[in-house]
């Protein structure tokens, strides 16, 4: 089987991160004998910048073509001012909406050689393994907003939208997800407050009589957003609405020590998926060698096991990483006791020696 990559590194740190996630994937492919081919396209302000818009017709054309899209993080100071249409988060938004990726799976683990310098009481995070599955194409970030006619406006509306099929489908995504996992669900709303998250409650309530093996409960985000630094090791599956799962997910990166390490996919019903790290652009970092190319890593092996079903080779790469942090060797937004901090392109080499080991160790007991 041939698979069709393509590869949008976007902005900032996005290309330094990707070239790291394409070496250690090619590697990966490489050493159990798969062929892939990579097709590159513009995205976000690089995409402004050579075409005048963050989203070109011909990156769409690329995507649709591909069994999957790696992206690395778009966005930065030169374009975040520009009007509403070009803003580089509207191309990011806008892939995600025309390719239909409404599940956005973010899984949070903690990897044993970042726990020591984590400021969490260490018997709550030493367990934790969670996903936050965020919808992705509704909500308050595709709601219709007000028009924006200069700094002389006194009123200003987002709207927070949603149709009860939105809402169900990826309810469903979560209860199926729990149900393979834990069997623990957690609904996060605003349900005291907003409509929207009443609506979302009896969605909950009526897609659970489907799955009375899962154990679901709905939880206010406020309190959930405490509940994640006092206790995170409680929660298997959280499923919520599109900016709380944002705003829940970058706080939750920093149970594993980093906003670096997490990666996600982002799916809809059959096998095509986006992958790309949480975290953005970082542009106080950006073009120093020095981003963590982990959560990018770690997203091209969610590709690899959801768009491809290739679940041992997707492993290796999550042994790797666990390796290299082992070994001692992170960036520098990482702390590891007596560790040894290194670029990302060492970072990415480092990896890719881990591959081999482990590849010469099970050919020995074989
Ligand atoms: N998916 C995306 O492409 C995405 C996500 C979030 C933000 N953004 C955009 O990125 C730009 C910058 O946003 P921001 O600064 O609020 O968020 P950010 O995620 O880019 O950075 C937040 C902080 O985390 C650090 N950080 C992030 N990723 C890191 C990594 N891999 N290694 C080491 N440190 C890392 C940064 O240095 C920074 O201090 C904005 O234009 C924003 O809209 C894009
Ligand atoms: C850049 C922005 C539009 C994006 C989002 O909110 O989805 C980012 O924060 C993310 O988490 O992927
Ligand atoms: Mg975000």
């Amino acid at each position: 089987m041939e698979m069709k990559m393509a590869v949008l590194p976007g902005d900032g740190i996005g290309p330094e991160v990707m070239d790291a996630a394409i070496r250690v994937l090619k590697n990966v492919l490489g050493r159990y004998g798969h062929e892939a081919v990579f097709e590159k396209g513009l995205i976000g302000g690089a995409a402004i910048d050579e075409t005048g818009t963050p989203l070109p017709e011909e990156t769409l054309e690329i995507c649709r073509r591909s069994d999957a899209i790696l992206l690395g993080a778009v966005g930065g100071p030169k374009w975040d001012h520009n009007p509403a249409s070009l803003r580089p988060e509207k191309g990011l938004l806008g892939l995600r909406k025309e390719m239909g990726l409404f599940a956005n799976l973010r899984p949070v683990k903690a990897y044993a050689p970042l726990l020591s310098a984590s400021p969490l009481k260490r018997e709550f995070v030493e367990n934790v393994d969670l996903v936050i599955v965020r919808e992705l194409t509704g909500g308050l970030y595709f709601g219709r907003p007000s028009e924006r006619r200069g700094p002389a406006q006194h009123e200003v509306v987002d709207t927070l939208q949603y149709t009860r099929e939105e809402i169900e489908r990826i309810v469903d995504k979560a209860f199926q997800l729990a149900r393979i996992r834990r069997k623990k669900l957690a609904s996060v709303d605003k349900a005291n407050v907003l409509e929207s998250s009443r609506m979302w409650r009896e969605i909950v309530e009526e897609t659970s009589a489907k799955y009375p093996d899962v154990e679901v409960r709905n939880m206010l985000v406020d309190s959930t957003s405490m509940q994640l630094i006092a206790n995170p090791g409680q929660f298997d599956v959280i499923v919520t609405e599109n900016m709380f799962g944002d705003i829940l997910s970058d706080e939750a990166s920093m149970i594993t020590g980093s906003l670096g390490m997490l990666p996600s996919a982002s799916l809809r019903s059959d096998r095509f998926g986006m992958y790309e790290p949480v975290h953005g652009s970082a542009p106080d970092i950006a073009g120093q060698g020095k981003a963590n190319p982990l959560g990018t890593v770690l997203s091209a092996a969610m590709m690899l096991r959801y768009s491809f079903g290739l679940e041992k080779e997707a492993e290796a790469i999550e042994k790797a990483v666990d390796g290299v942090l082992r070994a001692g060797y992170c960036t520098g937004d990482l702390q590891v006791p007596n560790g040894k901090i290194v670029g990302t392109d060492e970072l990415a080499g480092r990896l890719i020696e881990k591959l081999g080991e482990s590849e010469a160790a099970s050919s020995v007991s074989n």
